[in-house]
């Protein structure tokens, strides 16, 4: 043999010796158990391995974004308004089972001005849930829910997924979201920057008065800080006025009508030394498919892919309105943009089923337009820019992933997967 048919032979040989050793790679990883894969592991390497497979489509714009980014923009407009109380007669009238608002309302833009505008009236500590929030009342009228900022946008919030405080810019990202993939199943909210001195303390009944502290500072001038009234609550942690005695926080819209709250079947164990049953258990949705409703395991479904988007791993509960689920405190998203939890995916991984119309929505946002019309559409938002660029890249990452996931399952159960309900 001369040089160069050695040469040609051994470039041969190690590329068979290539494809045959990513074929048992593969091969050992797809132990297969009923079509499903053995372990989360593998899915991860499989998930890894069709993310380097995606097809263009999925990574380029889809001309068919710009009638949904017009419509969008156009709805969603900051506009005037005469009269407060009309447009929330308005938007109480609106949740429809689980959509909280219309797709497109001529009122919208008016209502989140009034949310932006109104005087606040009355203040009271909401000792609901574990976070610090407070209960508002808009000119004397309208309720709202308060959560005040804790962290700047860029803190990165180390440990498990759902470490930390609430993120409250979240909930206002959380809104455009759901407006933008047609997921309108989270309360209406704005940003306010509020002041702790003259609206909070000065509207605040006595019980809210005594949770906050009045004390001087180097300079002799009054520092007010509050720390409210929750199971989290406590003095040494406090939410402090700057030096005007301002603070950041969002007015979340009361959803109107009865909220049942249920514990989630992809529930997390909140030990670091437990594992629940569907953290293991690739089968795990087999028995749900029995046990729970078609459409509510669907509405599960699109909740797990909002929830990764904005990394929300802390819907040990989820609620519903006339049976269907709503996407209500989405505060603990936006901690860590560096990580993915793709567990949070793992009802859509697991189940392998996923709501057609969603998944023609996810696909019209791709190539960079979904984070960009969210900001886009918040730009007018008083706390704007909600997320950091880091996290903006962390989202439309993960918008790949989910593309992913899909496909994988798709090569696994076909368009069968996809469901009308
Ligand atoms: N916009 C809303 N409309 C109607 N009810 C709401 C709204 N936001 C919150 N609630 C009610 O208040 C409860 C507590 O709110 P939320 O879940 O945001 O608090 P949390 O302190 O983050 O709770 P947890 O610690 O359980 O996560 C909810 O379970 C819900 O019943
Ligand atoms: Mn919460």
């Amino acid at each position: 043999m001369n040089k160069r048919t050695i040469i040609i032979v051994g470039i041969v040989a190690s590329l068979l010796g290539l494809v045959l050793g990513a074929n048992f790679y593969f091969m050992y990883y797809l132990n297969i158990e009923e079509g499903h894969l053995a372990s989360v592991r593998a899915l991860e390497n499989m998930i890894r391995h069709k993310m380097r497979h995606l097809h263009p489509a999925y990574l380029n714009r889809n001309p068919r974004f710009f009638m949904f980014r017009n419509k969008l923009l156009k709805n969603y407009k900051m506009a005037p308004y005469e009269n407060a109380s009309v447009l929330w007669d308005i938007a109480n009238w609106w949740p429809q089972e689980n959509e909280i608002y219309p797709l497109y309302d001529s009122s919208m833009g008016s209502l989140l001005e009034t949310l932006r505008k109104e005087p606040i009236t009355r203040v009271n500590n909401l000792a609901r849930g574990t976070q610090l929030k407070l209960l508002m009342r808009l000119s004397q009228q309208q309720k709202v829910i308060f959560k005040p900022q804790w962290y700047p946008r860029d803190e990165i919030i180390e440990g498990q997924v759902y470490s930390g405080k609430d993120r409250h810019t979240a909930e206002v990202y959380a809104f455009y979201l759901g407006a933008v993939l047609d997921l309108r199943w989270t309360p209406i909210v704005v940003g306010r920057v509020v002041n702790l001195k003259t609206e909070i303390y000065a509207q605040g009944d006595q019980e809210l008065q005594s949770t906050i502290s009045i004390e001087a500072d180097e300079d002799g001038k009054d520092k007010y800080c509050l720390y409210g009234k929750c199971h989290y609550c406590n003095e040494e942690e406090t939410v402090c006025g700057d030096d005007r005695h301002n603070i950041e926080g969002v007015l979340i819209y009361i959803v109107p009508g009865t909220l049942a709250k249920r514990r989630s079947p992809w529930q997390r164990t909140y030990k670091d030394d437990r594992r629940a049953p569907w953290e293991d258990d690739m089968t795990y949705c087999k028995s749900l498919k029995n046990k729970m409703e078609t459409i509510r395991l669907l509405d599960l479904i699109d909740v797990a892919i909002f929830d990764y988007l904005i990394q929300n791993g802390d819907r040990h509960h989820y609620e519903t309105r006339e049976d269907r689920v709503v996407l209500i405190d989405n505060g603990k998203a936006f901690g860590n943009p560096n990580k993915d939890h793709l567990d949070i995916l793992a009802p859509l991984y697991q189940c392998c089923l996923l709501r057609k119309s969603t998944w023609d929505r996810l696909q019209v946002f791709s190539g960079g337009v979904l984070t960009e019309l969210v900001d886009r559409l918040s730009k007018q938002d008083a706390l704007y820019p909600l997320i950091t660029d880091k996290h903006k890249r962390g989202v439309e990452r993960r918008l790949l992933v989910v593309y992913a996931v899909v496909e994988y399952c798709m090569d696994l159960e076909g368009d069968k997967m996809f469901k009308t309900l």
